[in-house]
């Protein structure tokens, strides 16, 4: 008997309504008795020649209005599994193609090659990028002549990592698992860098990444303030997603005169929030919490940076009720320690951005528990064609 997909599943394969999965399918597609896919009106052909061996992409063959739905889908999914009510959820963010800023590729010597791309989906084997739709055209510039560099500096047992962002004044790269000693690997690195202007090149032999290249202190601009980036520091995907989410946000928690943002990073969302607000910026990680709280020190704006683990010290309801507002954005685990607290603070406003809808439900769930209402959520799909889902929720009481 022939079947038709009717939605996707989360990790992207089509399924029909009796619960079959079939990979690669998309919602209107049939599937004949043979196992073959019929495409309906929402496949689209793959852009790319890599798709869908590399594991940067899982949904290439659905069309826009499809992936926007399946973004709405998994946040309903998510709340619906917690007993949640569904609010407003509003149209999804989509990123453009070739926005994504910062990437993190393996690399690996075979033969006489090197071969740089993604892990292709579900293996530890790399795909050798020959194109990408979701990387930025300056990132994807690079990886050719990577390739030439590593060359020099990859051990053909070892594989490396290669971490590639953008920064105000180029792109800061580095790279994991590979030895660059002797006159040659640094003239190699200089040369490299000078050709392609890069901002950094630090190297990570397996004692911690050591800066090989920094002409001008690597800095990113967030909020209109320019922040020193740490090494391997942290950024939204892409610079509209970013924009989404500051954009949500403000929304939010716009017009308060304090606001704690935990989880706070280099200052995504305290420095745009400093501009009008006194903003205490809580993090885990010393080097951003460092980099915050000078750029703000030298842009003169409210931020108190804290360096404080939050699973382990989570503020507490009496220390979060001095705030007008409150912004989380944690890692994919969520913030379960910091929940009961922030249920019981006599607050009126969170702005809860997620990278997992799974955890944001829970922890949503946790502060539905307490009276707070969730008055409306905006998918972002920052990491287009993938099943990566991202979120900004507003909640009240
Ligand atoms: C998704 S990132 C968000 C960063 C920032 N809000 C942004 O948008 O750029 C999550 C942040 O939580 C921090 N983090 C992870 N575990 C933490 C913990 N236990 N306590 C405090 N911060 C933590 C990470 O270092 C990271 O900066």
């Amino acid at each position: 008997m022939s079947a038709v997909i009717t939605r996707l599943a989360a990790r992207g394969d089509g399924a029909t309504d009796d619960g079959r999965h079939v990979a690669l399918a998309a919602p209107g597609d049939t599937i004949a008795d043979d196992g073959t896919i019929l495409p309906g009106p929402h496949h689209q052909i793959p852009p790319c020649r890599h798709f869908p061996k590399c594991g940067g992409c899982q949904l290439q063959h659905i069309d826009d209005e499809t992936f926007s739905a399946f973004l709405v889908d998994r946040v309903a999914g998510a709340l619906r599994s917690q007993g949640l009510a569904l609010p407003e959820i509003r149209t999804p963010h989509l990123s453009p193609p070739r926005t994504r800023r910062r990437a993190s590729l393996r690399a690996e010597r075979i033969g006489h090659r090197i071969v740089l791309g993604f892990n292709e989906e579900a293996s530890h084997r790399i795909v050798d990028m020959m194109e990408c739709h979701v990387l930025a055209p300056d990132l994807f510039a690079l990886i050719a002549p990577l390739r030439a560099l590593l060359g020099t500096m990859l051990d053909r047992k070892k594989g490396a990592e290669v971490r590639l962002t953008r920064a105000d004044q180029g792109i800061d790269l580095l790279l994991t698992g590979v030895t660059a000693d002797g006159l040659a690997a640094s003239e190699a690195i200089t040369e490299f860098a000078q050709t392609h202007k890069i901002a950094r090149l630090a190297l990570d032999d397996g004692f911690g990444p050591q800066s090989r290249w920094e002409p001008d202190a690597a800095t990113v601009t967030l909020g209109g303030v320019a922040v020193p980036l740490p090494i391997n520091g942290f950024l939204q995907a892409t610079p509209d997603g970013e924009a989404a989410l500051v954009e949500g946000v403000m929304d939010i928690v716009g017009g308060a005169g304090t606001v704690a943002d935990l989880f706070a990073g280099l200052g995504t969302f305290a420095l745009p929030l400093s501009a009008q607000a006194k903003v205490l910026a809580a993090e885990g990680a010393r080097d951003p919490v460092l980099a915050l709280k000078l750029a703000a020190a030298r842009a003169g704006r409210q931020i108190v940076a804290d360096h404080r683990d939050l699973f382990r010290r989570p503020y507490m309801a009496k220390e979060l009720s001095r705030f007008d507002a409150v912004v989380l954005d944690p890692p994919r685990a969520g913030a379960k320690e910091q929940m009961g607290e922030l249920a019981q603070a006599d607050l009126s406003r969170i702005a809860y951005v997620s990278c997992n809808p799974a955890t944001f439900a829970r922890d949503a769930a946790m502060l539905a528990a307490s009276g707070w209402r969730i008055d409306w959520i905006r998918p972002i799909g920052q990491f287009r064609w993938s099943t990566h889902v991202e979120l900004v929720a507003s909640l009240s009481r």
